[in-house]
């Protein structure tokens, strides 16, 4: 059933406004899910580089500065095997050459897969790895202080004090006489990307059956940030002493992030249960600010990790992650205890949660990999009338899923909890999200430098990965923003999308369901679905297409939301920014920010619920009022910067960036935490005309708009009956597939 059809189902629109139809992200799966390139490009750099015999990595600039930088960094003048980072480098020197995967091991050999390609693949020179990082907007830069990285490469084969001390005092001399640009490429590196699923067996010998589990889902080419980091996660794993980065990982929405780190993680475990027969314990914890999120990556990683022997579980209430002595009596009302899981396999409901009588730092979760909401794993950490937390020491891995608003000050302390109770001293951490702010970054630093002093933890290289322009959309989706000077002016705007009654021009928006509409507060969301609930026609389904989604809901309903809109019973999602970030509805078409979001990383988490792996047509509709004008312009900036780049036609005029008003930092402070006072739920909002004090976006009582539903209802029936021939016209001319819900 093609819900546009049926919401527009008495109008007749011309012919041509059907043809954007193929170019909906519901229409069909996206051809390539890289953002910057293709595996075509990859393929032609290789011929290219095959037949460039005299490369020359000098990037523009002066030559004198290039040459000094090049002395300081390598020496000789040449460029390093610089496959991750600079200790990796040096750790590797002495590392043993990669085992073979036993024939015993679950790595028995793939079919068509011969012995050296196995464990070995076709590395790429220093040239290779610029280009193909160069074409897919590949960065990575080690953020640890210059002189230390330096220091550490003139300290490779230098074991006396004296000479280090020397070779220090120098490198700082020399330092100093750089220009930034030149230190900023001091830092960057050029790790071999992953150019096919392929070589994760062959490069990085990865578990047979995982590799397996990629292919089955479909996955053949990866995408950008999968490109970048999972050389970096996965590249030492076959030698103990190898080292292995942190990582803050920047990629855009929908770019594949959760894969990126899902491989390594259920990989490593592979690797741990095959030293460490029959032994099982939480090695990895995944973070994820809401229930929806942990249960897509719960759904995800079990998809991925089918017959690996891996489990990943998501945190639940009750659930026992250490025991300890007072677990005599679990807290089964410990508040926002997260399952979320939309699997029906939530089997590892921890039965031996009440096994008693080990020791203290045994893990009681029968689970490798736990998937967990920041406060529902420090509820479950949390020692009773103390303020410490219990301790995770099994745990080596952590993923900080959307780490910016994890160590935003709304979750800042419950993440930094669960941090610190990993102690064990090998801990390798991650952060990844679609935006992160500096101080992000000077956090996380400072951070592990504090458990290094504490914990003797020990000093991993912390590197960047960022793909494409840090913090910006997703570029391929379409952006409008639409002044709607009112309340009611939105509400007209939002009605006119949802039943378009003229033919639109060919610049204009249309969004046709599957979508979701965003507002700023639970009271507003809940209000704008009863002004729109029997806008959806009867014989379309009515009311039921149409759902609000909140925090306030309990999890069953909100998990049954969530499954009735990938499913196509439910059409339109109308919800707060508990949807914003990380949920992955593949082929939605769009999103409305029915009231603007009160950041531009919030714009860029909401309106990145389309577009994703690469998907085209996705659009993103934008209304602002009059009170929104003080708080539009980085939005309306960060539109004109999408459209720049890919070279379209500025939808943001000049004139009215110009004209917008810039926002201090202090109010900009406090519009991500209140948002637009005039609508915050504290304001009671009422209609533009101030009549009602009930926080309903409308005039009309829910009475009054059943009884025109029921009418508009009966007319539109009878209309439809003498229209039947046109319609079914209309149908065949547009060459619609029929809408089958989304995939899962
Ligand atoms: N290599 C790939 N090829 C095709 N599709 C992929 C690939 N990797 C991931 N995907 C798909 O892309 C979609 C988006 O992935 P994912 O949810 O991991 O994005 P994300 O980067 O975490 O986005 P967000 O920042 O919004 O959380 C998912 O449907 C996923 O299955």
């Amino acid at each position: 059933m093609d819900a546009f059809k049926l919401l527009t189902r008495s109008t007749k629109l011309k012919p041509s406004t059907s043809t954007t139809t193929s170019r909906l992200p519901s229409a069909g799966k996206a051809a390539n899910p890289q953002l910057f390139g293709s595996a075509e490009d990859i393929q032609s750099s290789r011929k290219r580089k095959r037949q460039n015999d005299a490369p020359d990595h000098r990037p523009e600039g002066n030559d004198d500065d290039f040459e000094a930088t090049q002395r300081l960094l390598f020496g000789g003048g040449h460029w390093t095997q610089n496959t991750t980072s600079t200790a990796a480098v040096k750790k590797s020197k002495k590392a043993k050459k990669p085992k073979k995967a036993s024939a015993k091991n679950d790595d028995t050999q793939i079919p068509g897969e011969s012995d050296s390609e196995q464990v070995q693949g076709e590395t790429m020179d220093e040239t290779e790895r610029r280009a193909i990082l160069k074409t897919h907007k590949i960065k990575v830069v080690d953020l640890r202080d210059l002189e230390d990285i330096l220091a550490e490469k003139a300290d490779d084969n230098d074991d006396d004090p004296k000479s280090k001390k020397k070779k220090k005092r120098k490198i700082s001399k020399e330092i100093a006489s750089l220009s930034k640009k030149r230190q900023k490429e001091a830092r960057q590196l050029y790790p071999e990307p992953l150019t096919s699923f392929q070589d994760l067996r062959k490069k990085y010998q990865i578990s047979r059956k995982l590799a397996e589990n990629i292919a089955e889902q479909g996955f053949t080419v990866p995408t950008e940030v999968q490109m970048g980091s999972l050389p970096l996660l996965l590249g030492n794993i076959s030698t103990k002493d190898g080292q292995e980065p942190d990582l803050l990982a920047v990629a855009p929405t929908g770019s594949g992030k959760t894969l990126a780190f899902l491989i390594p993680l259920i990989n490593k475990t592979v690797q741990y249960h095959r030293e460490n027969p029959g032994q099982r314990e939480i090695s990895s914890i995944i973070v994820a600010p809401t229930k929806e999120l942990v249960g897509q990556i719960v759904n995800e990683g079990r998809k991925l990790a089918v017959g690996t022997g891996v489990k990943i579980t998501a945190m639940r209430k009750g659930m026992q992650v250490v025991a300890r002595a007072e677990d005599d009596d679990v807290d089964e009302n410990s508040e926002d205890s997260a399952s979320g899981s939309e699997s029906d396999e939530d089997e590892d409901a921890d039965k031996s949660a009440k096994s008693k009588g080990s020791k203290k730092s045994d893990t009681l979760t029968k689970s490798d990999i736990l998937v967990t909401t920041p406060l529902a794993l420090v509820n479950a950490l949390s020692v009773k009338d103390k303020e410490e937390k219990e301790s995770l020491p099994s745990v080596r891995h952590l993923v900080l899923d959307e780490a910016d608003v994890l160590l935003d000050p709304l979750f800042r302390e419950q993440t930094l909890a669960i941090w610190n109770s990993c102690t064990n001293t090998n801990l390798g951490i991650s952060f990844w999200s679609a935006t992160m702010g500096s101080s992000i970054e000077e956090l996380t630093k400072s951070t592990l430098e504090s458990r290094h002093e504490s914990l003797s933890a020990e000093k991993r290289p912390l590197l960047r990965l960022v793909i494409g322009l840090k913090d910006s959309a997703v570029p391929n989706i379409q952006h409008k923003l639409i002044y709607a000077a009112t309340e009611q002016g939105k509400l007209l705007g939002l009605r006119q999308l949802l039943h378009p009654t003229a033919a639109i021009a060919p610049n204009e928006v249309r969004l046709r369901p599957p979508f979701l509409v965003f507002t700023q507060t639970i009271t507003r969301a809940v209000a704008l679905h009863s002004e729109l609930l029997y806008d959806i026609p009867i014989e379309a389904g009515g009311s039921s297409r149409i759902a609000v989604l909140h925090s306030d809901l309990s999890e069953t309903r909100r998990a049954e939301i969530m499954k009735g809109f990938r499913k196509g019973e439910i059409w339109i999602i109308i919800t707060t920014d508990l949807l914003a970030r990380g949920v992955d509805f593949r082929g939605i078409n769009g999103v409305v920010n029915y009231d603007i979001p009160t950041s531009s990383a919030a714009y860029v988490h909401r309106v990145g619920r389309t577009g994703r792996a690469g998907r085209e047509g996705g659009v993103a509709v934008t209304y602002y009022t009059k009170e929104d004008i003080p708080y539009v312009k980085s939005i309306a900036n960060l539109i004109h910067t999408s459209e720049k780049l890919q070279g379209k036609e500025q939808s943001v005029q000049k004139w009215l960036l110009d004209s917008l008003p810039d926002l201090s930092k202090k109010d900009r402070q406090d519009l991500k935490r209140h948002g637009v006072k005039a609508r915050a739920a504290s304001a009671k909002l009422k209609t533009d005309t101030e009549k009602g004090g009930k926080a309903r976006i409308s005039t009309k009582s829910g009475y009054d708009r059943r009884m025109e539903n029921k009418r508009k209802g009966a007319i539109s029936a009878s209309r439809n009956r003498a229209q039947q021939p046109s319609i079914a016209k209309d149908a065949a001319d547009s060459g619609d597939d029929e809408w089958n819900g989304l995939d899962d």
